[in-house]
């Protein structure tokens, strides 16, 4: 039987689309992966790729048709002992879908692939003149909730403590007093009660952004992260989503102890359906912490205890939202590019300027964001100094920075002028005696002999 070919859903939310250009005609023999059409939305133009193998039979809506419904039968497909249809002229009208059912495995796939291949926009622009407002991290994340509870209802906070106390570390602030009870709600100790509630609040149609007093408790609520959150897109085939942000300080604290001092950022890097930010200045933490409560996808939003107090510039603007997967050059250099995300981009600024007093002028690459990473932005710096550090404040095995390595191999091989190392923390539970500890973690001066070492000086 001639199998039929949909017209795609190449996005969650896409209704319609413009065939925009056959790339095959009937009589061609096609197999599983070769691209058919291309489809015009008006998000982007995306490949029609073939699921099936066969010989094209009728091309049923021309080029350039545009409306047409998901799930309308576009071209038919012979399979391999049948007889390919003579060959037809496309200029038939799209047929009329009866029910814009598409073809559910092409649809499945085509639910989650686009946004994590789409190009991230570029930062906004920062006009000229505009005043730069000294923010702490910790109010920089306060203001980025606070500013999308005005604009939209659906958004509440909950948490242990983010109520009465206002946040275990402070970062709650001032929002009980102007959003009231109902909006930022103190929960008991139950990381999997309240992260259940949130994820089914979200896939309900609220914003929930949940705080977790630190990513260490979160343990107790991967199930709802990983296995509801983060699949719901994908196995709802599109049609429901789980907008969600899951907060708080994640990595090494101050003398905490093993259980209290971990970097969850490889975590749920590795989990597709999930979005991971890991901001370090304040400004990134403000733009990026609104950009992911807007997002219809699940976000891991990773901030970083020891950083909450640092102050930094955040420009002073009405809606200060920035590019989710977008990695930033924090500074320019051309011997080597150093990166790093979250307080690694601290200890990566420090050793760029020791680095520089000695004549290595160092490129440093905050990826911002771990899910979908920026690898354009990597590779680039790396074409430009062909030499790569990661600096990662985590353990080094199946890290953040074994993946940039393996980038660097596989796409930028070329580039490479040296192997490229991972300055990492040492492989052990974090110790709690202050001069392991401190043996334990990355410093800029670990960074600065990783840099020395592949500039063979
Ligand atoms: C799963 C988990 N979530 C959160 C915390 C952080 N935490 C440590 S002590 C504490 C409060 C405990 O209060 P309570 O049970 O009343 O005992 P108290 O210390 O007041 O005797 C919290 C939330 C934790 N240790 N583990």
């Amino acid at each position: 039987m001639a199998i039929e070919l949909k017209m795609p859903a190449l996005s969650p939310t896409m209704e319609e689309g413009t065939l925009a250009k056959w790339l095959v005609k009937p009589g061609d023999t096609v197999k599983s992966g070769d691209i058919l059409a291309e489809i015009e939305t008006d998000k982007a133009t995306m490949e029609f790729e073939s699921i099936d193998e066969g010989t094209i039979g009728e091309l049923l809506v021309t080029e350039g048709t545009e409306g047409v419904k998901v799930g309308t039968v576009i071209a038919t497909l012979q399979g391999e002992d049948e007889p390919a249809a003579p060959a037809a002229s496309p200029e038939a009208a799209p047929a009329p879908a009866a029910e814009p059912a598409a073809d559910p495995k092409a649809q499945a796939v085509a639910a989650i692939a686009p946004r994590h291949d789409a190009k991230p926009a570029a930062d906004p622009e920062i006009p000229a003149g505009t005043t730069m407002v000294p923010t702490t991290v910790r109010e920089a994340l306060r203001d980025a909730m606070a500013e999308e509870m005005r604009a939209d209802p659906g958004v509440f906070v909950m948490g242990e403590e983010v109520a009465e106390y206002q946040g275990a570390y402070k970062v709650t602030q001032g929002l009980l007093d102007e959003f009231g009870a109902k909006r930022v709600i103190d929960t008991p100790i139950t990381e999997y009660g309240f992260a259940g509630i949130g994820a089914g609040a979200a896939m309900g149609g609220l914003k929930p952004v949940i705080e977790f007093m630190t990513f260490n408790f979160a343990m107790q609520a991967i199930d709802h992260i990983i296995n509801s959150a983060a699949k719901t897109n994908y196995m709802s085939g599109g049609q429901m989503r789980c907008p969600i942000v899951f907060r708080g300080p994640n990595g090494a604290a101050a003398r905490v102890g093993a259980q209290h001092s971990q970097n969850y950022g490889p975590w749920y890097a590795s989990v597709p359906g999930l979005v991971v930010i890991a901001p370090y200045d304040s400004a990134d933490a403000k733009g990026l912490l609104k950009a992911a409560i807007r997002s219809q996808d699940p976000v891991v939003f990773l901030e970083n205890e020891l950083v909450y107090g640092r102050t930094f510039d955040v420009p002073q603007l009405d809606d200060f939202v920035l590019p989710i997967g977008k990695a930033r050059v924090v500074r320019e250099g051309k011997d080597v590019t150093i990166v790093s995300y979250s307080i690694g981009v601290g200890f990566a600024l420090d050793a760029a300027q020791q680095l520089a007093a000695e004549g290595i002028e160092a490129e440093v690459i905050d990826l911002r964001t771990l899910r979908p990473l920026d690898k354009e932005t990597v590779l680039a710096s790396l074409a430009k100094t062909n030499r790569m550090v990661v600096a990662e404040e985590g353990f080094p095995i199946c890290s953040v920075a074994s993946e940039i390595i393996a980038i660097a191999m596989e796409e930028g091989f070329d580039s490479l002028d040296a192997p490229v190392l991972r300055v990492c923390n040492e492989d052990v539970p974090m110790p709690y005696a202050a001069n392991l500890e401190k043996a334990a973690l990355i410093d800029a001066g670990k960074i600065v002999a990783a840099v020395k070492k592949v500039c063979y000086r």
